[in-house]
C-alpha cells in the first residue's frame, strides 16, 4: 500500500522489525516473533519490510531472514555488511532489495554511512554478485555529495540517505542545517539518476519534513515504531493477561489471542 500526498507524489513505508528481534534475544524464547511482526506491519499498511542481518546476530537471525521471505506480501528489504558470507546470504535469500550498510561490532546501532570511495572495489563487487540474481542495490550513505557520487559510479541505482545525524540535532538551527543536508542530498540522487530512499533514528515527531521531501521514495523506520507499540499496545496487553487470569479461576473459557507471540 502506499500514500497519495497532496502533491500526487506517493512515499513508501518500510517497517524495520529488528528490535521485534532484540526483545526477543533478551529472553531467548520464541517470542516475539518478527515473522508475525512483519505480516501484522504489511496488514497495517508497510510497504516493504527491512531486516539487517548483523554479522554479530544481536537481533535478526539467519533463520528470520529464511522464514520471512516466503511470507512476505510486500517485499524483503535485506540490510546487510559488505562481507563475502553476508552477500552470498543474500544471493541464497534473494530478497528484492538489498541494502548495504557499514558495521562496526562495537557499535550500539549503525552511526554512519558506508564509505563508498574506501570501498570502492568491494562495494562494486558486491553489487555485481547481487545484480547477477536479480536483487537491487542500495547503499545506505551519509548526504554527501561525493559519497553520492561514488554511489552512481558504483552502479547502485538507490541510496538511503542516514537521516541518523537529522534525528538527533538537539538545536533549531542544527536540525535546520542537518534537514537542509538531507535535503542536498537528495536534489545530487536524483541529480546522478538515483532512486533516494531514507531512514535512521526517523520519529512520529520528526519524520514530517523528511516524508514531506517529494523526491523521497521510501522510508525504512525500526525503533521508533517497535517503541510506540508498546505504549500503544500496553493496555491491552495488561487487560488481557488479567481476563485470561480471572477466567481460569472462576473456571470460565477466554479465548485468548495469542498475545505476545
Ligand atoms: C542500517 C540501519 O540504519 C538499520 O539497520 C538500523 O540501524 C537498525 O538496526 P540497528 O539498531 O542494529 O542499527
Ligand atoms: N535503514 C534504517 C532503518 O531500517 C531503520 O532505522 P531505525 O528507525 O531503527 O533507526
Amino acid at each position: 500500500m502506499s500514500f497519495l500526498q497532496p502533491a500526487g507524489q506517493v512515499i513508501d513505508l518500510g517497517v524495520n522489525i529488528d528490535h521485534i528481534a532484540t526483545v526477543r534475544n533478551a529472553r531467548g524464547t520464541v517470542y516475539p516473533d518478527p515473522l508475525r511482526a512483519a505480516l501484522i506491519a504489511e496488514q497495517a499498511g508497510a510497504d516493504l519490510i527491512t531486516l539487517h542481518l548483523r554479522e554479530d546476530r544481536r537481533h535478526i537471525k539467519d533463520a528470520d531472514v529464511l522464514a520471512i521471505r516466503p511470507q512476505l506480501a510486500t517485499r524483503m528489504n535485506l540490510e546487510a555488511a559488505v562481507t563475502q558470507e553476508m552477500i552470498d546470504f543474500a544471493c541464497k535469500v534473494k530478497p528484492q532489495d538489498v541494502c548495504l550498510v557499514p558495521e562496526r561490532r562495537e557499535e550500539v546501532t549503525t552511526e554512519g554511512g558506508l564509505d563508498i570511495i574506501r570501498y570502492q572495489k568491494e562495494v562494486e563487487a558486491a553489487i555485481r554478485q547481487l545484480k547477477s540474481e536479480g536483487i537491487r542495490v542500495s547503499l545506505f550513505i551519509d548526504a554527501d555529495e561525493q559519497q553520492i557520487a561514488a554511489a552512481a559510479a558504483v552502479g547502485a541505482p538507490v541510496i538511503e540517505l542516514h537521516t541518523g545525524r537529522y534525528a538527533e540535532a538537539s538545536s533549531p538551527e542544527e536540525h535546520a542545517r542537518e534537514l537542509e543536508r538531507v535535503k542536498a542530498g537528495v536534489r545530487a540522487g536524483v541529480k546522478h539518476g538515483l532512486r533516494v530512499n531514507a531512514g535512521h533514528g526517523l520519529h512520529y515527531t520528526n519524520v514530517q519534513p523528511i516524508a514531506a521531501i517529494p523526491d523521497i521514495h521510501e522510508l525504512n523506520i525500526g525503533h521508533a515504531i517497535v517503541a510506540h507499540a508498546l505504549f500503544a499496545g500496553f493496555e491491552n496487553a495488561v487487560r488481557e493477561m488479567k481476563a485470561i487470569m480471572v477466567a481460569a479461576r472462576l473456571g470460565v473459557s477466554y479465548a485468548s489471542s495469542k498475545a505476545g507471540q
